[in-house]
């Protein structure tokens, strides 16, 4: 996949020797990597090997896990995370998770409840941001007449395009996709993964999949990681067509033909 070449105000996740540590164990061995504007770095390998850690601790979720502890440094865009407050930090990095878990309210008022969190004053601001955000998760024509019902009422794949969209309306310049296509229907998850696609312009993105099909079509920038004494390591990251095709690793061969892993 080509990189954009639009003017985007994402900025650039730079991690230096970003390691992490649950108690005693060591989930994540030293990792250096950038992510840049308009592209997504998709993050592959087996189970267990520290991709959701390594998400996580970029928006500080880490920090919700007790005795955990994030070493090296994350620059955005030359800032250390660590200067943010941490609600300013999740609302410049949004998290999507695995399973959609819109707010059991009305559809309306999943966003109108983080816009008025967020000091988003008047229903008119909040309501156009909404539709906004719903346009371009491609949900506003499906839901439009029924934004006062449940959100829970919406199907799986709706419900993970309105929580892509609840991420949205508090105007991230970082997405964190923590495998947001493995838990629908695979029509639900294509329609996902289209406007994924769309959104990568104007954000800077760091997904985790599981499908390296899926990684090849979305990404430009591929990091694979492996288990090694019992933590995750990065072992290889460059082009995404160069990983699949020249990669330079054994292990990434092994693991992008599916003979390991
Ligand atoms: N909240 C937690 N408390 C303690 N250990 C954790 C916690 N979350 C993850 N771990 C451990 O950290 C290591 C890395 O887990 P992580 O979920 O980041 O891997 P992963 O590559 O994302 O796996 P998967 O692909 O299955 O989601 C594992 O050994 C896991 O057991």
């Amino acid at each position: 996949m080509t990189s954009s070449t639009s003017p985007t105000t994402a900025p650039e996740i730079r991690l230096d020797r970003v390691r992490v540590h649950y108690g005693r164990d060591k989930a994540l061995h030293p990792t250096s990597l950038v992510a840049r504007p308009g592209e997504i770095t998709a993050l592959v390998g087996p189970s267990g090997c520290g991709k959701s850690t390594l998400l996580s601790a970029v928006n500080r979720m880490t920090d919700l896990v007790p005795g955990s502890r994030v070493g090296g440094t994350i620059l955005i865009d030359g800032m250390s995370q660590q200067s943010f407050p941490v609600s300013r930090l999740r609302q410049i990095v949004g998290m999507v998770f695995q399973h959609p878990n819109p707010f059991p309210l009305s559809i309306r008022d999943n966003f109108h409840f983080p816009l008025k969190e967020h000091s988003v004053r008047g229903r008119a601001e909040r309501d156009r941001r909404t539709r906004l955000v719903l346009e371009s998760v491609g949900l506003w024509d499906e839901v439009r007449d029924r934004l006062d019902r449940s959100a829970l009422q919406l199907s799986g794949g709706q419900q993970q395009r309105l929580c892509l969209a609840r991420t949205l309306v508090l105007e991230p310049g970082v997405l964190l996709l923590d495998e947001p296509c493995s838990a629908l229907d695979p029509i639900s998850a294509q329609i996902v993964e289209e406007h994924i696609h769309k959104l990568r312009e104007q954000y800077t993105i760091l997904m985790v999949t599981h499908n390296l099909s899926q990684a090849r079509r979305l990404s430009d920038t591929l990091a694979v990681f492996w288990q090694e004494n019992g933590a995750g390591r990065l072992i290889e990251s460059g082009p995404t067509g160069s990983v699949f095709d020249a990669p330079a690793n054994p292990i990434t061969r092994d693991y992008c033909m599916g003979v390991v892993g």
